[in-house]
């Protein structure tokens, strides 16, 4: 496996786009296709042109985008869902047929004669046209094995150039997988692709073997997104790929975390935190053992042979109920604060109290705690003094917002609209800093703290400068606006502090 070349196929926008409940638009589908372009993918899977008129154009304007990777289509071994791949100008047609007996029965209802038949007509169809043509052979593995590779041989003898080995509905365990691949290798030679389901949580281990026992292109998407529990993750896949087992892939790892967002906010399909690679905690540690030894050397509770900057992510040192004094000492080093051992005690001892209490400590509540015990709490030196917010919204209205605040005395007004009023008060407040506001919103998270509608909003926010320094800060209110807004104002206190301090 080391050094072994493996091509990446991404079917994001059609496999992924299957998600229940996931449309995107052509515009969006196209920006998604130029980042795959940009993060190394081999080939895409722009959609499956027959099943609409605006899929068609939509995979035609990504086959005309003057990317640098293959553009693939999908057809049903049907002579007009092939002509609309070629309509849509995609160099790779993927046609597929159903195999296994129970989906031969009770979705084409046709023979293993007629099956070949058709499948053996598409390919010399495709391949007549002068189109690079792949073959799937839909819930092969539930296919029974012998006639699977009877199939296969008939499609590669039509002039098929790869084929594909999709686990349709994720029953296999990779020690069968293997065994499969194995098994169809010695009896084909053009290229083995392979297509795993996610339904037990094994289509990335599954993809793995696949490619040990000889596949030499993955089937993947961004975020794991697609029918049911979705397909092999592309970052997973990758990542192990090439970091445990050194294989290569074109993919430039360092897009993977751009890339996730992207496909996060298109589909609205949020990632758990704790998803491998490029969720939020990946590179994320609270306990203080871990703490301690991250902040000497990363590999200590990291893999190492992957990074954070490999994959365009960052490492965070989170700070809560199982922080230790490590930790404390080098968040407060790094914004400038200095404190002694007993100081750094009894700080610690109170981050511990506020995350007993079910709060995520910010490090708006570590200045304030360490402001308190070094004796310098003070709001004199604020930036901004928040005096007045004002915002209109309703059904005929654009949302806008007023803000009044004094800037270092000054007294200051901005006006804004948004998409809505917290969007519209959150642009006001950016605008009274007119030209010195370099700060980007980095996280921004509301949770309802108690249930009903007179709930307190609780307002989580992370700012970033332009060095890269992030700062979190919250604000509780019943009003959603004002929640958003004074924990805006917080966080752009708390770094124009930092930046003046520096
Ligand atoms: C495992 C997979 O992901 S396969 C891809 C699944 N993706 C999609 O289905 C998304 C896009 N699909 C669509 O827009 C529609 O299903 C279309 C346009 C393809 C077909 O729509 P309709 O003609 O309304 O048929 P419908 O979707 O209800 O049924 C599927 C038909 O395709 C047939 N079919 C399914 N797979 C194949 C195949 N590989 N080759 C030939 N025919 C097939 C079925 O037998 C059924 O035919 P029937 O109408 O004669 O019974
Ligand atoms: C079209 C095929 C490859 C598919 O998506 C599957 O079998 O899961
Ligand atoms: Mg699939």
């Amino acid at each position: 496996m080391r050094n072994k070349k493996v091509t990446v196929f991404d079917t994001t926008l059609r496999d992924g786009e299957q998600t229940p409940g996931v449309s995107l638009t052509s515009a969006q589908k196209l920006e998604i296709a130029r980042q795959l372009d940009k993060l190394g993918v081999d080939i895409i899977e722009a959609g499956f042109p027959i099943s609409s008129e605006g899929d068609k154009e939509s995979v035609k304007s990504i086959s005309h985008a003057g990317l640098d990777l293959e553009v693939c289509g999908l057809a049903r071994v049907l002579k007009k869902d092939i002509d609309a791949c070629f309509d849509s100008d995609v160099g790779l047609v993927h046609t597929f047929v159903p195999t296994s007996e129970v989906q031969r029965t009770y979705t084409i209802r046709k023979s293993q004669e007629e099956v070949i038949q058709m499948a053996v007509e598409a390919v010399q169809y495709i391949k007549d046209n002068g189109r690079r043509c792949m073959f799937s052979a839909m819930d092969a593995t539930r296919t029974e094995p012998e006639y699977l590779i009877e199939v296969f041989k008939a499609v590669q003898e039509a002039g098929c150039d790869i084929i594909n080995v999709p686990d349709t509905v994720g029953v296999m365990v990779p020690s069968a997988m293997y065994r499969q691949i194995k098994d169809i290798a010695a009896e084909i030679t053009i290229p083995i692709d392979v297509h795993c389901h996610n339904d037990f949580g094994l289509a990335v281990a599954n993809s793995l073997m696949a490619v040990e026992a000889g596949a030499s292109q993955v089937q993947v998407t961004i975020n794991g997104i697609g029918e049911r529990a979705g397909n092999a993750d592309l970052s997973q896949t990758v990542m192990s790929l090439t970091s445990i087992y050194g294989a290569k892939t074109n993919i430039h790892t360092e897009y993977l975390v751009e890339t996730s967002k992207m496909v996060e906010n298109y589909t609205g399909i949020r990632l758990p935190p704790n998803t491998p690679v490029v969720g939020q905690n990946a590179f994320s540690h609270e306990s203080g053992i871990h703490s301690q030894g991250v902040l000497e050397k990363s590999d200590t509770f990291e893999p190492g042979i992957m990074t954070p900057e490999m994959v365009g992510h960052k490492r965070r040192i989170v700070l809560g109920k199982h922080t230790g004094k490590h930790a404390v000492k080098q968040s407060l080093e790094s914004a400038g604060i200095i404190s002694n051992d007993k100081q750094l005690d009894e700080i610690v001892s109170r981050i511990k109290d506020i995350a007993n209490k079910g709060k995520h400590i910010t490090d708006a509540d570590l200045y304030a705690v360490a402001s308190a015990v070094l004796g310098k709490a003070s709001s004199e030196d604020e930036l901004i003094k928040l005096k007045e917010v004002s915002v209109m919204t309703g059904n005929i209205l654009t949302p806008t917002a007023v803000v009044k605040a004094d800037i270092q005395g000054k007294e200051t007004i901005a006006a804004k609209t948004g998409v809505g009023p917290v969007d519209a008060a959150l642009k006001a407040v950016r605008d009274i800093l007119g030209e010195s506001n370099h700060f980007r919103l980095q996280e921004f998270r509301i949770d309802a703290i108690t249930g009903g509608a007179d709930a307190l909003a609780d307002v989580y926010i992370g700012l970033e400068n332009e060095k890269g320094r992030v700062v979190t800060a919250r604000s509780a209110n019943p009003d959603i606006v004002m929640a958003s807004v004074e924990a805006l104002v917080n966080a752009m206190n708390l770094l124009y502090k930092r930046e003046t301090e520096r």
